[in-house]
């Protein structure tokens, strides 16, 4: 269980987020949605701690995340994977070795430098890109891959850190509506088949309301709605997003039974 207590975090005298106040049982999928600036962003970054909260507190299964230094602190953000807009993957490198960065934390740093990867580390990276319809790219560049692709060597990447919780900040927001309807695939196979609980970022509602089970709404830093899909009438729609709600509520519905339906193996094999 995530616990969320009166969370803030400031730059200057503006309260990005302004005391965030919920808790997220194991296995939710969350969309945090909200106008741009709303606080979605740093939102995510302080539950990883990749931004510093300026009061409140984080708790995870009795664990002060808030209080988490040096090692700890790394162990909690493998527990907490992040997934990115810009995927974050070393272009570079193939495909596997991406997947396998996700193992780093739990290795002893002597082995990270030799990149002797043990065997069952590799077979678990292979499994995660089978599960992305992926696996045929693994000797592959990631630079030579395109966005959608790469987005799901993050999300194996990701899965590979057997992370408690997902944390994903706008993951299709450079993706075109194909690579964006896999991506989302993806997140909620991993939440409905590995039980992972998904904390995912989004500007269209459109998505928010296709996939997740819950949504927090922000405006100005603060938890304005938090509820079921169903509960967020138009009414509060477009007070939550103002002049851009006819842009986030779009014209064509996404055809995605909400909630219980799981992508199979190789749904999201169409790229
Ligand atoms: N490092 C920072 N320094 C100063 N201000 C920041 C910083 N990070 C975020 N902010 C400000 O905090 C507010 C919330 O930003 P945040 O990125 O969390 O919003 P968001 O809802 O994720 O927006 P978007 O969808 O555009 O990414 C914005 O006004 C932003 O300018």
């Amino acid at each position: 269980m995530l616990a969320v207590e009166g969370l803030t975090c400031r730059f200057g005298t503006k309260a990005a987020v302004d005391n965030a106040n919920y808790t997220i049982a194991p296995g939710a999928f969350v969309g945090v949605i909200g106008r741009s600036g709303a606080g979605k962003s740093t939102m995510l970054r302080m539950i990883n701690r990749l931004a510093e909260p300026t009061a409140g507190r984080i708790m995870f299964d009795g664990l002060d995340v808030t209080a988490l230094k040096g090692r700890e602190l790394r162990q909690w953000r493998a527990r907490s994977a992040m997934i990115f807009q810009q995927f974050n993957l070393v272009g570079r490198l193939d495909v596997l070795t991406n997947v396998l960065m996700g193992r780093l934390s739990g290795m002893p740093q002597w082995r990270s430098l030799t990149q002797m990867w043990p065997d069952e580390d590799r077979a678990l990276a292979m499994s995660a890109l089978e599960q992305f319809d992926m696996a045929q790219y693994a000797s592959q560049r990631a630079d030579q891959l395109s966005g959608g692709q790469q987005q799901r060597v993050a999300i194996a990447r990701a899965l590979v850190q057997q992370p408690d919780l997902i944390l994903a900040d706008e993951p299709i927001a450079s993706l075109d509506p194909r690579n964006t309807r896999i991506v989302m695939d993806a997140l909620l196979r991993i939440n409905k088949h590995f039980g992972i609980t998904v904390m995912c970022n989004l500007h269209s509602l459109d998505l928010a309301r296709t996939y997740c089970d819950r949504l927090i709404g922000m405006s100005a830093g603060r938890v304005v709605f938090d509820g079921a899909p169903a509960q967020l009438t138009e009414h509060i729609a477009r007070e939550l997003y103002d002049l851009e709600a006819d842009e986030v509520m779009g014209s064509t519905p996404i055809h995605a039974p909400v909630g219980a339906r799981v992508p199979e193996y190789g749904a999201a094999a169409v790229a």
